[in-house]
């Protein structure tokens, strides 16, 4: 029986998003959670023919019922940024919303994978460790911070400019979820080095900032949401893969670096003491299983994540000192 709970099912991203996951063989049980709607929004899914059955849960008191037993919970609850935003700003509601629903998850699903999409992801996977640590059932190993929306927009983007497929290009994308904390490693990227220095910032400034190209497109109706519930779905088919099929998959996420437990030792000399970064991991049906050094950068991509480090340890160390036993 395996269960994948959506936490802020009824909104932008998680209605298309468990449209996706309803499409999966891989789920018997593809549970709805939001503060809204979910009724209505599980009953319309309920009728598409495909394995899972579907239940909505709507409210604070359901939450129990609805997480309880999940194999995998992804959380896109929260507001999204207006124009103007960055996904700092987002810290001030959703901090606390994703902070209760790990409460939750911590008491009632403490073995679940957690998919972390709600923003800031920098800030809001630490949140969700260190309430699993307060619970003590924390497992770095499970916790993960879905980039793989910079990983697909990358793909895309370079595939143009270099003339490959889109969806076969794989652009590595390490480092965290927003502005120069994206790192996108472009020197990795066969055929991207008949690129010009000119197009190579270009686009990693476009990779860097492809969110705000939607927000200010969408002109105060929010961030991406259909972009991200393909990527969203991707990436919970892959855990998905791991868990049930017990196939060791190869994904960029942003997790502890303790979490292959091997104190992050293959990348720790490019990355010094940072707590959280996204490098590429294998993840098996335990979780990550090993955490793979960023390999040789250009001088330019050294450059980068630099700037990178410091904004990041900030973005960790607000979201890590958030957490405060009396909510709890
Ligand atoms: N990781 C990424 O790459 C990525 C990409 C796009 C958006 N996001 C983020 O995802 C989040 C959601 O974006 P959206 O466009 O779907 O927003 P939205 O406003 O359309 O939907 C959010 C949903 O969360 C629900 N919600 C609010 N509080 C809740 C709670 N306590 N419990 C459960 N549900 C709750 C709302 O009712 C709403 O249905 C935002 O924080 C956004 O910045 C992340
Ligand atoms: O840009 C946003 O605020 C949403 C999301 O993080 C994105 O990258 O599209």
């Amino acid at each position: 029986m395996v269960k994948v709970t959506v936490c802020g099912a009824a909104g932008g991203i998680g209605q298309p998003l468990s449209l996706l996951l309803k499409q999966s063989d891989l789920i018997d049980h593809l549970s709805l959670y939001d503060i809204v709607n979910t009724p209505g929004v599980a009953a319309d899914l309920s009728h598409i023919n495909t394995k899972a059955k579907v239940t909505g849960h709507v409210g604070a008191p359901s939450l129990e019922e609805a997480i309880k037993d999940s194999d995998v919970v992804v959380i896109p609850a929260g507001v999204p940024r207006k124009p103007g935003m960055t996904r700092d700003d987002l810290f001030k509601i959703n901090a606390g919303i994703v902070r209760d629903l790990a409460t939750a998850a911590a008491k009632f699903s403490p073995k679940a994978f957690m998919l972390i999409i709600s923003n800031p992801v920098n800030s809001t996977v630490p949140i969700v460790a260190e309430v699993f640590k307060k619970h003590n059932v924390y497992d770095p190993k499970r916790i993960f911070g879905v980039t793989t929306l910079d990983i697909v927009r990358a793909s895309t983007f370079v595939s143009s400019l270099i003339g490959a497929e889109a969806h076969s290009l794989r652009v590595p994308v390490v480092g965290g979820h927003s502005g120069v904390t994206i790192l996108p490693l472009l020197s990795q990227v066969k055929g991207a080095d008949k690129l010009s220095r000119e197009q190579i910032e270009a686009v990693t400034n476009r990779i860097q900032f492809g969110g705000d190209e939607v927000v200010k497109a969408k002109d105060g109706l929010g961030s991406a949401t259909l972009s991200m519930a393909y990527a969203g779905a991707r990436f919970t088919f892959s855990v998905l893969d791991a868990i049930v099929k017990h196939k060791t998959v190869v994904e960029y996420s942003y997790v502890n670096l303790e979490a292959d437990g091997e104190g992050a030792a293959s990348i720790r000399a490019e990355v010094g003491d940072l707590e959280y970064f996204s490098p590429r991991v294998d993840i098996g049906p335990h979780g990550v299983a090993k955490i793979h050094p960023l390999g040789s950068l250009s001088s330019y991509e050294k450059q980068l994540l630099s700037a990178a480090i410091p904004e990041l340890q900030g973005n960790i160390v607000k979201g890590a000192s958030f957490v405060d036993t009396a909510h709890l």
